[in-house]
């Protein structure tokens, strides 16, 4: 049978997006989420992302990775089923939606979608790397001459190490330009690769380089191979909240797969 999904991306993080409002994917489906996240034969993106009815929010987002499972809180997936739900006409200006680490506000304005991310504590800081969870696990440590680093060979070593067992965490590789703009590549779990742009780690890559000292700036610019994201932030005695994270959420293309 024949169903329409919708391609989205921010920042080069692509997703295939499928209007489920009225309840037509099969979500223990592993094979077939990881089949239409499949670049050669499929329609390839890093995840699968569900819009869903919901009986006090706009809607619910269900995210899944390109490896088929479903997982943890997607921040450039939350951005784009906004502006999916915008084009559908089920939100104009702002949203309010629930995913799987609660509720979360967005605001779609001057082009871009501003989504607000959960609050973070508990980060946890090394000699040599911070770990903190934005609404996902992630990784965080400096890499210089970034743009050289084999991001897959050496994010899978600290992905599947020891430290983070069978969880995993996404890792994230940071080169600082100065206190307000930080270059990032990050290795994601569950596409088991580098993506262009990750959210939920250019999240903790912003809210990790104000906890350690290395910037006192509470807005924050992270430039991906995939684009530029800005993370803003309030923080008070090593926890943050109001945390926003703002760029752009494209509409790709609207197409007919079987399954
Ligand atoms: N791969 C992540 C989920 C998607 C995160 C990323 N696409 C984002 O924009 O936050 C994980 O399994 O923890």
């Amino acid at each position: 049978m024949m169903h329409t999904f919708y391609k989205y991306q921010g920042t080069g993080n692509d997703f295939v997006i499928i209007d489920n409002r009225q309840d037509i994917f099969d979500k223990n489906n592993t094979k077939l989420i990881k089949r239409l996240c499949d670049r050669r034969f499929g329609i390839g993106a890093d995840g699968l992302i569900l819009l869903e009815n919901h009986n006090s929010a706009d809607f619910k987002m269900v995210y899944y990775n390109a490896d088929g499972n479903e997982s943890t809180m997607c921040g450039n997936g939350g951005r784009c089923i906004v502006a999916f739900a915008k084009y559908l006409g089920i939100v104009k200006a702002e949203a309010t939606f629930e995913a799987v680490d609660g509720l979360h506000k967005a605001i779609i304005e001057d082009g871009l979608v501003k989504l607000q991310m959960h609050n973070v504590q508990g980060i946890q800081m090394n000699d040599d790397f911070v770990f903190l969870d934005t609404g996902s696990p992630h990784h965080v440590q400096f890499q210089e001459n970034l743009k050289h680093l084999d991001i897959k060979t050496e994010g899978s070593t600290i992905r599947f190490s020891n430290l983070y067992k069978k969880e995993g965490v996404n890792v994230n590789f940071v080169e600082a330009i100065d206190t307000d703009n930080y270059s990032v590549r990050t290795y994601e779990r569950g596409v088991e690769d580098e993506t262009l742009s990750c959210g939920t780690g250019v999240t903790a890559v912003a809210i990790a380089m104000h906890y350690i000292g290395e910037t006192e700036k509470n807005l924050i610019t992270l430039l991906t191979p995939g684009g530029s994201l800005k993370v803003s932030f309030d923080e008070n005695k090593g926890a943050y909240n109001n945390v926003w994270l703002i760029g752009p959420a494209e509409f790709v293309y609207k197409g007919e797969v079987s399954w």
